[in-house]
């Protein structure tokens, strides 16, 4: 049962069960806890009760998630997991201090996690003897950063990403993600079940921290159709991408996107599309060799903002006459951003995703003098050649029009990247981010005034759980939730290089920007994986999670308007005698169907349609009506079987033709 009243709060907060008791007050005036927003209130955790009992039903109500600021919803039950935790029963840490940050609140509490498993947050909390502490004095105590996108050890255009399952969830861990959300893309040869396997057995043996999967669905066909169903019911996937670019590659066509689309509504699932016109981007291509243009720049000027905002549209069409859910992937323009705001406004359940480069990082790189340094750049969509997009999408993700970040995290080093010396078609897509997304994010954000703490997290974490079905065991620091929790320090900084960071590859696109607001602490299952710029993750220590369809953040709506939609078709069906009379016999030649014997005029009544062409009723006189075109296909008029009168015209008007001599 939902409930969303104040009063529901108020009863929880007295009733045995209750956690935290909420009272939303303007508080808090410390500068950690700076809010930009006028209207937002802080809400602080009082009378914050220890337990070890579960986390809070689906009937209790906290605040509001997310960057819209209503104040109350549900908390869902937890999902469950598919591979049990091993319980390390003396593994426990008191996080003591530090002010806890969620997406819809601020408060000062402690945090303890045992097993993984955070079970109290409060003040003086009573911990067993020996509980390691980490001290969080002055510093935010927030979830873990989920990155909604990362390609790891991707096979693509003719090499394989660099970042694999290992390096790439220790640079995330470095930068205080702690669950990432990568990509099952079947070869040409592959089924997307074996795909799905295989992505599997890469990721399980290397992961750090917890990772899930989304699918590409990249040929589409009842094999496909059914494996749709397979990874839905029983591996734990809730997502499909499309492709609509990368023609010949992955790309699909429109009717497919409608089936594939149509197929992810059916399972509860949610679709995610890459949109970018991929016909019409080869076509450009074309033009840049004619033009002799084989650098990076040709990348970005073949595919311009028009055919992301076009695919975008397109995509927000379909999924709109799909009745299903749309998560755009990578936007990164802002008028393909306007076509979501467009959509959300008018009610359609579709999510933005920014990445990391569209944020921090901007398309004048690919006009670099240095090959190398604009094909490190080199990735699709373009990186837009405005300084604006980026604070632009900031703004979004701060009015609640973009929901969620992810990195889009693809690398290749310079060698890899030279397979397109020659030609900027052949230089493989991808950047980095995965390692820099949170201090990217909140530098141009936080930093800007754009966001505030909580929209931090809203935008960083908790969204991208909601969306993908994980929270509140994913995206939240609350009692029942996974010990997956980030230490910030808003006042320490450092300068992104690739001399430094943690990724694999030997370039960075925010190489020289200074971050300000980094994660000094990251505990990853409870434990701490990243402390003082030293890396201890553990190999293969991450789990894989199930997410389940009909997120009810996403479906809520969906489900209701569907009932409703429903219900409405089937008052307009019309109840009707049958009808009885004579059908047509196709099978027949025309010739002996009755209507040659029948006169075509009989009362002077329209029957010109009966014979398969023109609407307009005959004149009195049996004549065409003029308004009523001659032309068919076949070249008969409609009433050549009528004798026509004739009349030699003696004297015509303008005088006889003598022809031409
Ligand atoms: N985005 C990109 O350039 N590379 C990764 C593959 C994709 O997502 O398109
Ligand atoms: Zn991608």
């Amino acid at each position: 049962m939902m409930s969303s009243s104040i009063s529901d709060t108020e009863d929880q907060a007295t009733s045995s069960n209750a956690f935290f008791h909420y009272i939303p007050t303007k508080i808090d005036t410390d500068p950690l806890a700076y809010h930009s927003n006028p209207e937002s209130s802080f809400y602080v955790i009082k009378n914050a009760q220890q337990s070890s009992s579960s986390f809070p039903s689906a009937n209790s109500n906290t605040l509001r998630a997310g960057n819209a600021r209503t104040l109350f919803t549900v908390i869902p039950p937890m999902p469950q997991d598919t591979v049990a935790r091993p319980h390390t029963s003396q593994q426990r840490l008191l996080i003591k201090g530090g002010r806890v940050v969620n997406d819809d609140g601020t408060t000062l509490a402690d945090v303890f996690i045992e097993d993984g498993v955070i079970k109290q947050i409060g003040l003086n909390l009573v911990v067993p003897a020996g509980t390691k502490t980490v001290d969080a004095s002055d510093k935010l105590v927030m979830p873990g950063g989920i990155d909604t996108h990362t390609h790891f050890e991707l096979p693509f255009m003719g090499t394989r990403s660099v970042d694999d399952f290992l390096t790439g969830t220790q640079a995330a861990i470095a930068g205080g993600t702690t669950t990432i959300l990568d990509f099952v893309i079947p070869s040409k040869e592959q089924s997307l079940a074996e795909a799905y396997t295989q992505w599997r057995e890469r990721a399980d043996a290397k992961v750090c921290c917890d990772y899930g999967l989304h699918a590409a669905i990249t040929t589409w066909n009842d094999q496909v159709a059914k494996d749709m169903e397979t990874l839905t019911k029983e591996k734990g996937i809730n997502s499909f991408k499309v492709f609509m670019a990368y023609k010949g590659v992955f790309m699909l066509q429109d009717d497919e996107i409608f089936q594939v689309f149509a197929k992810c509504r059916e399972l509860g699932a949610i679709a995610m599309v890459h949109a970018e016109n991929g016909s019409v981007i080869t076509e450009l291509e074309k033009e840049m060799s004619v033009l002799g243009i084989t650098g990076p720049e040709g990348h970005l000027l073949s595919r311009p903002e028009k055919l992301e905002a076009e695919a975008t549209n397109r995509a927000i069409t379909i999924a709109e006459e799909t009745r299903c859910p749309l998560y755009v992937v990578h936007v990164m323009s802002k008028t393909a951003a306007d076509k979501v705001t467009q959509a959300r406004l008018k009610g359609q359940v579709v999510f933005g995703e920014p990445i990391a480069a569209s944020l921090g990082a901007d398309g004048s790189q690919y006009f670099n003098k240095c090959w190398r340094h604009a094909a490190a750049h080199v990735m699709s969509p373009p990186l837009r050649d405005d300084a604006e997009t980026g604070p632009y999408l900031m703004d979004l993700l701060a009015n609640g029009t973009l929901s969620a970040t992810g990195t889009d995290h693809c690398t290749f080093n310079a060698n890899q990247k030279a397979l397109g010396k020659d030609d900027f078609r052949k230089i493989p897509n991808g950047v980095n981010g995965v390692e820099d997304r949170l201090a990217v994010i909140w530098t141009k954000g936080v930093e800007t005034g754009k966001l505030d703490v909580n929209q931090f997290v809203a935008v960083t974490s908790s969204n991208a759980a909601r969306i993908f079905n994980i929270y509140p065991k994913k995206g939240r620091i609350a009692v029942g939730s996974d010990g997956d929790c980030i230490i910030w320090d808003p006042k320490a900084s450092k300068t992104i290089s690739a001399a430094t960071h943690h990724q694999a590859c030997d370039f960075n696109i925010f190489e020289g920007l200074q971050c300000q607001g980094l994660p000094i602490v990251t505990i990853v299952a409870g434990k701490i994986a990243w402390e003082n710029g030293q890396l201890n993750a553990v190999q293969g220590s991450g789990k894989y999670l199930n997410t389940a369809c009909y997120a009810e953040y996403v479906y809520q709506k969906l489900n209701k308007r569907e009932e409703l939609r429903d219900q409405k078709m089937k008052e307009q069906k019309i109840e009707r005698e049958p009808y009885t009379g004579e059908v047509i016999d196709l099978s027949k030649p025309q010739a002996e169907t009755k209507s040659k014997d029948q006169p075509i005029q009989s009362s002077g009544e329209p029957n010109a349609a009966s014979v398969g062409f023109h609407n307009r009723p005959a004149t009195r006189a049996g004549g065409r009506n003029q308004q009523d075109s001659s032309f068919t296909f076949s070249g008969d008029q409609w009433d050549d079987r009528n004798q026509r009168k004739t009349t030699r015209v003696q004297q015509p008007p303008g005088g006889q033709s003598k022809g031409l001599k």
